[in-house]
């Protein structure tokens, strides 16, 4: 079976969780870290820790941020040879965390991403995938071309819609092109859909051939609707250490168990465990993830 191909944003985050419950509008005491990171970047490093063979297709700029990304992402396994540098600042990424964990409020600057072009994904790359997993923090016509030729080719296409504003990015994509599986909080399906109700907007999804859509609900778990059934997947009870990256590990997982030929509730189940790792270690991508690991902790859980 071919690599799993990842198309995505990389950045550089920087992450500061506050001592004390936030306080809007002054400065809180509390402790900072910067790590590798970026919606693609992150599912790529998650996959080949799990021991899947990945391709990451990213924008690296030319400057420290780029040669670390470039450094921490090899280092998880991943194939960079078709990874892109381009002449601009890499991407970055500042968040801010409560006492908690739970996130503030963030700023991305994603330019070099979004400055992405159809030139720096070959078609061929894509035709020996076994899957595609793409974000939105590529442009729209960028992601309109990966998402065709995927399905030209017969690869199947996971979608991370990434926030409420970029996943209309995908817009052009809907009932064009088929999707294997999408990956929205209830807000980015609302985004998505136009329908602020979760059963109308799975179903509009459904409608525009988005054969599974997997919605995410934070600590309440996730629901991976089919287009015949509808299954939960409960949350795994964690003490949150920083929830940055539990989406990303989640889908990672995900794609992992599929690529073994799980079926997707127990593929979905995995991730649900690997998005429990992520959120209660401090890293986004927790550098001794693995599928033992994972396992591990399923046999646990259960
Ligand atoms: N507070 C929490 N307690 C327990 N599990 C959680 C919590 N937050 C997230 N999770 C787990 O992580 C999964 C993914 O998180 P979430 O639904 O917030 O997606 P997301 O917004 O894409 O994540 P992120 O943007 O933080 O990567 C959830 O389905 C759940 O299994
Ligand atoms: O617009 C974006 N915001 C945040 C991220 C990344 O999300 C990751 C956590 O899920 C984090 O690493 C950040 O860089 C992104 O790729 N695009």
């Amino acid at each position: 079976m071919g690599a799993v191909l990842v198309v995505g944003g990389a950045n550089v985050d920087v992450i500061a969780r506050s001592a004390a419950p936030f306080v809007a509008g002054t400065s809180n005491p509390g402790t900072a870290h910067s790590s590798a990171g970026g919606v693609g970047r992150n599912i790529a490093a998650n996959l080949g820790l799990l021991g899947v063979p990945t391709t990451l297709i990213a924008a690296f700029g030319n400057d420290t941020f780029g040669r670390r990304l470039e450094d921490e992402t090899r280092s998880a396994g991943v194939d960079l040879g078709h990874a892109v540098q381009l002449p601009m600042p890499s991407g970055s990424y500042l968040a801010m965390l409560d006492a908690d964990g739970e996130l503030v409020g963030a700023v991305s600057d994603m330019t070099a991403t979004e400055s992405l072009l159809p030139e720096h994904v070959r078609e061929g790359v894509v035709a020996a995938a076994s899957y595609l997993v793409v974000d939105t923090n590529l442009s729209a016509p960028l992601l309109e071309h990966v998402c065709r030729t995927a399905a030209s080719h017969g690869v199947p296409v996971v979608l991370d819609p990434v926030s409420d504003l970029k996943a209309q990015r995908l817009l052009p994509v809907l009932g064009a092109v088929p999707i294997h599986t999408i990956t929205p909080t209830r807000s980015e399906l609302a985004a998505l859909s136009g329908e602020s109700d979760l059963v109308s907007g799975v179903h509009a999804l459904h409608a525009a051939g988005i054969a599974k859509v997997w919605v995410r609900e934070g600590a309440r778990g996730s629901t991976l609707f089919g287009e015949d059934a509808a299954v939960h997947i409960p949350a795994i009870p964690a003490e949150v250490r920083d929830v940055t990256g539990a989406g990303d590990a989640m889908c990672a997982a995900y794609v992992h168990g599929l690529t073994i030929g799980l079926d997707d509730a127990t593929a979905a189940t995995r991730g649900a465990v690997a998005a429990y790792l992520t959120i209660t270690s401090d890293f986004t991508v927790r550098p001794d993830l693995s599928a033992e690991l994972v396992e591990h902790v399923m046999e646990e859980k259960r």
